[in-house]
């Protein structure tokens, strides 16, 4: 399998920039007439790719969701990762995993080995255990043709103090955004970033990053493609702007219209 990056830029080229949140939240099912079980979770997930599995390049699922059903949750969830699959498109799943490197081994073998029920192109995850707790997750990904996205600046205002926070001259956020940047030519530029589309100043320099940047918080959070390029201004390139409600929040019947109308804006990023 080609390199997490060489399939993300190729897909993008084909079918624009933009990562679909796939987030079947109580409030999703209502709007799309589903209850709030276990059959409405798939019939949304499943329904989000249905809709727009060859149009959109990346797909991400909020581990959360399913979870929240248990193991039938969770079954819903491989099926969701393998429709993404059979539409040719990426998965990028938001699980968002964080821990001492034995205990990272053993996601990394949950969601990037190539025999997992749970597979994904790519993962979130949290280097609050710090960026070399990663290792593990890292050369699972680069060895499989994977991807991760660390969270660096999230779209939350309760990140703020700790990701802005100054230790040793630079801010947490920058530390990590150097520390992937460092590593990132060896690691086949496998490994992104998550830095939200809801600032107006990033607390840290993007500018001269070398992957790709996961830019959640437009629509529901208030940020907009256009907040993205300007605030992200060279670096908008890098961007994959994702946004989960205000595409699929309004029903099914909405969704591949607000799917268009991100994809054009997303055009602005260049
Ligand atoms: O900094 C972050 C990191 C992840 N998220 C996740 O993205 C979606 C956002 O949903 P919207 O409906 O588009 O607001 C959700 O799954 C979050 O857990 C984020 O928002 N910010």
């Amino acid at each position: 399998m080609s390199s997490y990056r060489t399939r993300l830029e190729e897909l993008t080229a084909a079918r624009g920039r933009l990562c679909v949140g796939v987030d079947p939240m109580p409030s999703v099912l209502e709007a799309w007439d589903l209850g709030r079980d276990l059959a409405g979770l798939e019939a949304c997930a499943r329904g989000i790719v249905e809709e727009l599995g060859e149009k959109v390049a990346v797909f991400k699922p909020q581990s959360a969701f399913f979870e929240a059903f248990g193991s039938a949750g969770v079954a819903v969830l491989e099926r969701v990762l393998a429709d993404i699959r059979d539409a040719g498109a990426l998965s990028l799943l938001d699980v968002k995993r964080g821990d001492i490197g034995s205990s990272m081994a053993g996601y990394a073998s949950a969601y990037l080995d190539d025999h997992s029920p749970l597979r994904a192109d790519a993962i979130t995850v949290s280097p609050y255990l710090g960026v070399g707790s990663l290792a593990p997750a890292i050369e699972k990904a680069v060895a499989a043709g994977r991807g991760l996205y660390v969270l660096a600046r999230t779209s939350n205002p309760d990140g703020h103090a700790i990701q802005t926070g100054v230790v040793d001259g630079v801010s947490v956020a920058q530390h990590v955004v150097d520390t992937v940047a460092a590593g990132n030519p060896g690691w086949d530029h496998a490994v992104g970033l998550v830095v939200g589309a809801t600032h107006e100043d990033l607390g840290c320099d993007v500018s001269g990053f070398n992957g790709s940047i996961l830019t959640p918080g437009i629509g529901a959070q208030g940020g907009t493609i256009e907040s993205v390029r300007r605030v992200f201004g060279d670096a908008s390139a890098l961007v994959l702007p994702t946004a989960s409600r205000e595409v699929i929040g309004a029903g099914r019947g909405q969704l591949v219209a607000r799917a268009t109308r991100l994809l054009e804006q997303s055009e602005q990023l260049g």
